[in-house]
Formats: structure tokens, C-alpha cells, sequence
């Protein structure tokens, strides 16, 4: 997916949040989005996914503007997989029903019933083979989410964001929390697949992952291009280098 923002200020609460952003991000690229705690990267996220609406300036996302019309946003949003810090798994129900959940914009009134029965409805079968098998969850599938270990939630949280296979994925500190294992094999699992990929971090062995880093410091952008180390990070976070990176 191609998304453009030109100019944009948002402001939160009285307080200028996002300062003259201009992005542009081709099909298929995948970004790392860094910055000190606060800088703006979340708001990001939600102003391309039509969250928070900008003061000025203007978003398109494949053309289209989310902030255009409901419309436009809902149908935006079939496009778009997120997978967040913390999941946001529906707390009650199966690893499975949550990744079904995913496409239930598609379903039919029989989907809803075998849904509801805890069975897969017949045209999600193989999709759902190939996630489970890609992710290895398999063993986790039919157990509430709240029964599972962080990373096996974050493996069904991703599995859940590329399950109707997204063309964008938004992923806002999605492996914090997670050893350094089962944080470049999240990462592998996002950046498999082909979709745009827009992922922030606090990590530097995550960042350098990606080809191109932007970086944000008090809503504005500071750094866009390869990260090569330590050398920028000055850059990005001033006074503040270290303090909440890994190095
Ligand atoms: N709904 C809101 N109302 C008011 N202020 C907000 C709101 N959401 C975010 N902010 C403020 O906007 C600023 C940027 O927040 P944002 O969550 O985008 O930062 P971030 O870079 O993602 O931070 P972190 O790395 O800690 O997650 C912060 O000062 C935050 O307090």
C-alpha cells in the first residue's frame, strides 16, 4: 500500500503532538519508526489508520483519504492488520476465534454460526492451516487467550494482523516485552509476507532490521534513511541517547 502525508500538525489536548510531517511510503517498503517515549510515533500510526484526524496537512492511503468519509475508512481498514504492545485479544475467547474474528466484515450468517459453535467455517480452512503452521500455534489454537504465554498471545496477535492478508501492517511496539529470540522471530513473522510494514521500536537490533528508519523527536521527523548505529543516535534522541534504547 502507498500512503502519503504531507504537512502534518496535530494537535492533542493543546499540545502540538505531530509538526509538519511529510512521508511518503512506497508499496511494499518496510520502516522502522523510532524516537524517545512521547515523540509522536503512535499518533502516527493513528492518524494513517484514521484514528486521530490531523489539524492540517493531508493523508492518503492508496490514493484514498481515511479521514474523508466513514466509508472510506471502513474500507480502508480490510486492508489493514495491526498488531499493538499490548494485544488487544479478545480475553474470553480461543486463539482461533480471535484470528477469525480478524475477516468477520466477510462473513455470512452460517459463518456466524459455526463461529459461534467454535468450528472453522470451510473457505478460512487452509488460510487458517497456513497461519497456524507459519506461526506455530497450532497447540494454542482452542485455548482462551488469556491461558497463554506473552509470546504465544503475540504469535496469535500477528497471526491475527496478516490473517486476511493485510496490505499494510501497523506494528506499534510489537515485540517490547519479548526476548531477544522471540523478538526477531515477531519481527520475521511481520516482515514475511510482502505487506507495506510500518513498525515502531525502542529497539536498535529491531531497527537496523529495517532498510529505511525515520525517526521522530517532539513530532517532528529528524532522521530518514538507512541507520548505520550508534553514530546516529545522537541525532535521534539528543541528551537522551541510551536511556531507553538497546544497544
Ligand atoms: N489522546 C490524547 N490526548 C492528549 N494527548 C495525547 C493523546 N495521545 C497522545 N497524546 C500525547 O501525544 C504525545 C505523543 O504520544 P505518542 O503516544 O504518539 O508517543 P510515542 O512516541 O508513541 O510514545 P511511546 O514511545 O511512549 O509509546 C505524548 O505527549 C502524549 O502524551
Amino acid at each position: 500500500m502507498r500512503i502519503e502525508l504531507r504537512d502534518i500538525h496535530v494537535t492533542l489536548a493543546d499540545r502540538p503532538v505531530l509538526t509538519e510531517v511529510g512521508l511518503s511510503f512506497r508499496e511494499g517498503e518496510q520502516v522502522a519508526i523510532l524516537g524517545p517515549s512521547g515523540a509522536g510515533k503512535t499518533t502516527l500510526l493513528r492518524v494513517i489508520v484514521g484514528a486521530v484526524a490531523p489539524q492540517r496537512g493531508a493523508v492518503l492511503v492508496d490514493g484514498i483519504d481515511p479521514h474523508a468519509s466513514r466509508a472510506a475508512l471502513t474500507m480502508l481498514r480490510r486492508s489493514i492488520g495491526c498488531v499493538r504492545q499490548r494485544d488487544d485479544l479478545v480475553r474470553g475467547v480461543t486463539a482461533r476465534t480471535n484470528i477469525l474474528a480478524s475477516v468477520a466484515y466477510q462473513w455470512r450468517l452460517r459463518d456466524w454460526g459455526s463461529v459461534l459453535l467454535g468450528n472453522v467455517p470451510r473457505r478460512y480452512r487452509d488460510r487458517l492451516a497456513e497461519v497456524t503452521m507459519r506461526y506455530e500455534i497450532a497447540e494454542v489454537l482452542a485455548a482462551p487467550v488469556e491461558r497463554l504465554s506473552g509470546g504465544q498471545r503475540q504469535r496469535v496477535a500477528v497471526a491475527r494482523a496478516v490473517f486476511g492478508r493485510p496490505r499494510l501492517l501497523l506494528a506499534d511496539e510489537s515485540t517490547s516485552g519479548l526476548d531477544p529470540v522471540r523478538a526477531t522471530r515477531a519481527l520475521d513473522d511481520l516482515q514475511y509476507g510482502g505487506a507495506t510494514l510500518i513498525a515502531t521500536t525502542h529497539d536498535l537490533r529491531i531497527a537496523q532490521r529495517f532498510p529505511r528508519v525515520i525517526a521522530l523527536r517532539d513530532g517532528a521527523v529528524v532522521f530518514d534513511g538507512g541507520f548505520t548505529g550508534p553514530a546516529d543516535l545522537r541525532r535521534i534522541y539528543g541528551d537522551d541517547t541510551g536511556t531507553e534504547t538497546v544497544a
